[in-house]
């Protein structure tokens, strides 16, 4: 029986539970998305009890199969204050389960409310913390400092949009060729690393993830290189979206992440949760998946 992979609270931190996670269950992050098609498919009203199905029903296929899942939190807080009641029972069944959960909420403000959004997301104690949250950098990086430094308190982590998996992203992102928007974005977090890694506890045998991670599209293709990212100088983790209903193919993330392997989660919504609502089928859909990414991403 596989070890639990420790949930938000603990203070082990977010990446040496992150590595353990990956090394025992593999890449997936299951993303938990209530698009109004998979609803329908499922048979589930757009409502918080629809919503509420949805998310138990993921978490408890994923139980003991994937790393992580990564609930949008847009979809719940298109129900008010009854949708962010289902995602704090969200965060606390995956936290129960053991599955490392991530808020993909992309937050991003002005040092000062920043501090508020952190903790909302990072703090111990609020009922909406996850064990880490997606970040958009785009008011600066250095505007993320509160949310970098009590994800390091904590033991959770934070992941900055850098090459998002969306055609519209080049727009920003690219910008400035070699010395690109995301280029300065991934030194940054990089910077953070460094001075964070300095009180990360380290077991010889394992991979070191520092705590801030990277969003980059398992869509991108070849841009890394063409925007000066290269993603071998960077000691936190990536988080992949693209694998599946976006059109990412295993073989394209191999080709993106090959040589990054053991701190990539390949992020997959649709692309599982099109095969439920039956335990069965999205068992299956899980474990499919994680054998198919075995060969480009396992760690040797
Ligand atoms: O931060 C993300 O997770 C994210 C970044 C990105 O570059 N592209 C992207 O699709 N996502 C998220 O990944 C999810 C889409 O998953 P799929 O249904 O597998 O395409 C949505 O919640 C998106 O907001």
């Amino acid at each position: 029986m596989s070890e639990t992979i420790q949930g938000a609270g603990g203070h082990e931190p977010y990446g040496e539970r992150l590595a353990r996670a990956i090394g025992q269950r593999g890449p997936l992050c299951v993303g938990i998305d209530a698009h109004p098609a998979i609803m329908d498919a499922w048979g589930l009203p757009q409502t918080p009890a629809g919503l509420l199905r949805l998310s138990m029903t993921v978490i408890e296929a994923a139980e003991s199969r994937v790393s992580a899942v990564k609930p949008q939190v847009a979809w719940y807080e298109a129900h008010g204050s009854s949708g962010m009641a289902v995602l704090e029972q969200t965060l606390e069944a995956a936290r129960e389960a053991g599955l490392l959960s991530i808020a993909d909420a992309k937050r991003g403000d002005i040092g000062s409310t920043m501090e508020a959004y952190a903790q909302t997301w990072l703090s111990d104690g609020s009922a909406l913390a996850a064990d880490a949250v997606t970040l958009s950098p785009y008011l600066g990086a250095g505007s993320l400092a509160p949310a970098f430094e009590l994800a390091e308190a904590t033991g959770r982590g934070t992941y900055v949009l850098a090459l998002t998996s969306n055609r519209e992203g080049a727009s920003v992102q690219h910008v400035g060729g070699r010395e690109s928007v995301a280029s300065g974005v991934v030194k940054a977090v990089e910077a953070r690393n460094s001075h964070a890694s300095r009180a990360t506890r380290t077991d010889s045998d394992q991979i070191v993830i520092n705590p801030h991670g990277l969003v980059v599209g398992a869509t991108v293709g070849s841009s890394p290189q063409a925007v000066g990212v290269d993603l071998a100088d960077f000691s936190g983790s990536v988080l992949a979206p693209g694998y599946g209903a976006q059109g990412a193919t295993a073989e394209m993330l191999g080709s993106v992440f090959g040589h990054v392997r053991g701190r990539v989660l390949v992020n997959s919504a649709r692309g599982i949760l099109r095969e439920g609502p039956g335990l069965g089928q999205l068992r299956r859909a899980m474990d499919s998946a994680t054998r198919e990414l075995e060969p480009f991403l396992a760690v040797a």
